[in-house]
């Protein structure tokens, strides 16, 4: 992907201007339009005084009975453009969204990963409770050096999802400079990603999203053949669609996890209790074919661990066409292991995104374990991406992760990226585009 009018957040440091100038939208109460510049020891440059809306994906794993963060590697890796924007003395608004809160809930909220962010950088994090208007405003009006302003989840106001510019012009009240640097949710149109940018003069691209495109650049530009693809995880409605412009991509598809169930009911095989997409069922035959026709090499679990329940303490080895009633298929099973271990070993490339089972419960993590270890071991170019996929890969232990090239934040953003598609976030970065 190319990164032509996409100016970085270095760049709009060393901007001559050092100072915010007032901007009329941005105080209220008492302080109304005086945003004066207030740079903090040490600032630098064109941010000086000025607030920074900084998109991250804070979008963390966590347990879903205790709330706990089981992976922080989205918050790790924000930090360097937080500390960079912090330094230069602006004023911080970080925002984010969380999980997929159900419509009109307010049950993921993000005060527990500001806890967190606190905690890796010693900033003392302030989270409003509404997104948008006066509340938010006030806190960041009155941000002093060494504070910051954490939005609460994006998904809580229901024009995020939709794009919905009127949100995005609230969005666009409570800073003066946009970045972006939420690799993995630059693949969605929403209001924080694709909307806001374009409404906003100077905007940037922070340090985490160009690490990742230029490290994913390697999978899009003439990839060294044979090239491998592993799909699975949970969010089959979504990836599945990219599966077909794959084919175009790599030799060979290696498919577990939840994703491999529809297929395997494609093929017309009984995954009794297991979860499948109904109306995907077309789409995964036709790919099955066109696979057929294009020669190539779709790979799909052979056996599966099944169990009837999923807190299960352990589960059973079945031949995939032999699930037995009331039960669901949670992980791959050890042949299958070995037969997407095959190409994988041979690969000069390899791109791997979705865990191949429910990893978080032990009895159903031993594919998915098996399969990084057998990647990290592998001689090709070795990249694996996906919130829990990179998470997945650090608990299956050290050395498996040092083994992978690159292991990245986006999961369906990266999917997307190699497929070749757009991605709105990085789009709405371009100069071309929007005010100037
Ligand atoms: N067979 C399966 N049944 C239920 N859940 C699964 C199965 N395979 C994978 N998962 C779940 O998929 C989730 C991750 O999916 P996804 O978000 O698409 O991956 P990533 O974050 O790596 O892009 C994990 O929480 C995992 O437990
Ligand atoms: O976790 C994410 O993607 P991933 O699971 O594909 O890695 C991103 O934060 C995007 O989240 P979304 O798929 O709910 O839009
Ligand atoms: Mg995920």
């Amino acid at each position: 992907m190319k990164l032509t009018g996409i100016r970085s957040i270095e760049e709009l440091l060393e901007a001559p201007e050092t100072a915010a100038k007032a901007d009329p939208r941005a105080g209220v109460g008492a302080g109304a339009g005086k945003a004066e510049a207030r740079p903090g020891a040490g600032a630098v440059g064109g941010l000086a005084g000025k607030r920074v809306f900084i998109r991250v994906d804070f979008n963390v794993p966590f347990d879903k009975k205790t709330g706990e963060i089981t992976d922080d590697a989205r918050i790790r890796e924000a930090i360097p453009t937080i500390k960079l924007a912090m330094e230069a003395g602006a004023k911080v608004v970080l925002a984010s969204h969380l999980g997929r809160p159900k419509p009109g809930k307010r049950d993921l909220s993000l005060v527990p990963v500001g806890g967190r962010l606190a905690e890796l950088t010693g900033y003392e994090v302030h989270v409003p409770e509404e997104l948008v208007g006066d509340a938010p405003k006030k806190v960041i009006y009155d941000l002093r050096p060494g504070q910051l302003c954490l939005l609460e989840n994006l998904r809580f106001d229901e024009g995020e999802e939709k794009d919905d510019e009127n949100f995005a012009k609230q969005l666009a009240e409570l800073a003066d400079v946009y970045v972006n640097d939420a690799f993995g949710a630059v693949h969605r149109a929403h209001a924080s990603v694709h909307a806001l940018p374009r409404l906003m003069r100077e905007r940037a691209a922070g340090l985490l999203l160009l690490k990742e495109l230029r490290a994913l650049g390697r999978l899009t530009t003439r990839p060294e053949k044979p090239y491998v693809a592993v799909l699975g995880g949970a969010k089959v409605s979504d990836k599945i669609d990219v599966v077909e412009a794959l084919l175009g991509v790599v030799d060979t598809l290696c498919i577990g996890g939840a994703m491999a169930n529809t297929f395997l009911a494609a093929q017309g095989k009984d995954t009794k209790k297991s979860r499948i997409e109904e109306d995907k069922l077309p789409l995964a035959r036709t790919i099955l074919s066109k696979a057929e026709n294009r020669g190539v090499q779709i790979l799909l679990p052979t056996d599966v661990i099944v169990a009837t329940s999923l807190d299960a303490e352990a589960g059973s080895a079945v031949a995939a066409d032999a699930i037995p009633d009331g039960a669901m298929a949670l992980d791959i099973g050890p042949k299958t292991v070995a037969l997407f271990g095959e190409p994988i070993r041979k690969a000069k490339t390899i791109f791997w995104n979705g865990p191949m089972g429910l990893f978080e419960t032990p009895a159903f993590s031993k594919g998915t374990f098996e399969l990084a270890r057998i990647m990290s071991k592998a001689s090709g170019f070795t990249v694996v991406g996906g919130g829990d996929s990179a998470s997945a890969v650090k608990l299956a232990g050290e050395e498996v992760a040092k083994g992978f090239k690159h292991i990245s934040t986006g999961g369906g953003a990266s999917l997307e990226l190699i497929e070749g598609r757009k991605l709105p976030g990085v789009e709405a970065l371009r100069s071309a585009e929007g005010v100037e």
